[in-house]
């Protein structure tokens, strides 16, 4: 599918791309496997593994950290049942994100999960690093929970391609400022960072930040994101081609 920059003309970027960070759930990964493998499989253990670890200091920093969110002091039981909640809800939370994180790790170890990419992903990563590029991931799922992802793919360990994991620690994944907090971190200039999502508005984010991105539209994503004025959604990281460290352009 042809597609462009907002901001590019014949489709080429004159200039040095530095960076790519890529979201992962509808971009390198199927939403299907987030919400109807994931998020399930944590679901119905968050209790009990509260209650196992109720006397560690995780539970008791979850705890903390659930009470610092509602604004009020809560028991545990009560704690996990708003974070059962949040859970149903899929609220992208701190806390909530890092006991998935934890939770999942058993399910990652002893195989019964294991996290697709789509097909596209692997080459043009392996491609874009070969070309020197710094590849990063920015996603909701805690730091911990991306390296569990991307270490367990169907295409086997990614890890290595990677050299930056961003999450809300950094900031919400639609502010404007999470995304020059990442270019900081970087040490890059925004105009040479290009992000990767499947929302329209983590996207514009990134835009309004100075940032290159690209809207990511997979054949198979049930809601489509509305596209933003200017930009043609990209369906394939195979959309996206770097002939050189200096000149990126897509395929049309
Ligand atoms: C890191 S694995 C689980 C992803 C997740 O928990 C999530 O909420 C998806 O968020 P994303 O920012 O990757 O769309
Ligand atoms: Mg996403």
């Amino acid at each position: 599918m042809p597609a462009s920059f907002h901001d590019m003309g014949n489709n080429v970027l004159q200039e040095r791309i530095s960076s790519i960070i890529t979201d992962i759930e509808g971009t390198t990964t199927p939403l299907t496997f987030v919400r109807d493998v994931l998020f399930p499989y944590a679901r119905p253990r968050l209790r009990p593994w509260l209650r196992e670890h109720a006397q560690s200091q995780t539970a008791s920093s979850v705890l903390v950290q659930v009470q610092q969110e509602v604004g009020q002091p809560l028991s545990l039981e009560q704690a996990i049942s708003r974070l059962e909640q949040w859970s149903d809800e899929d609220r992208k939370i701190g806390v909530l994100k890092t006991l998935q994180g934890l939770i999942w790790e058993a399910g990652y170890a002893d195989g019964s999960l294991v996290a697709p990419v789509y097909p596209d992903v692997l080459p043009a990563l392996t491609a874009w690093h070969a070309a020197g590029i710094t590849l990063g991931v920015y996603s909701s799922g805690s730091v911990a929970a991306q390296h569990l992802l991307f270490g367990h793919t169907n295409e086997g360990d990614l890890r290595p391609l990677f050299s930056h994991w961003f999450d809300t620690e950094t900031g919400a994944k639609q502010a404007v400022g999470s995304y020059q907090r990442i270019a900081s971190q970087l040490g890059h200039p925004p105009s040479t960072l290009l992000f990767l999502s499947d929302h329209s508005a983590e996207v514009a984010a990134a835009l309004a930040a100075g940032w290159h991105a690209l809207l990511i539209t997979r054949n198979d994503a049930a809601l489509p994101a509305p596209p933003l004025p200017g930009q043609t959604p990209v369906d394939s990281f195979a959309g996206i081609r770097i002939d050189t460290p200096v000149t990126l352009h897509l395929a049309g």
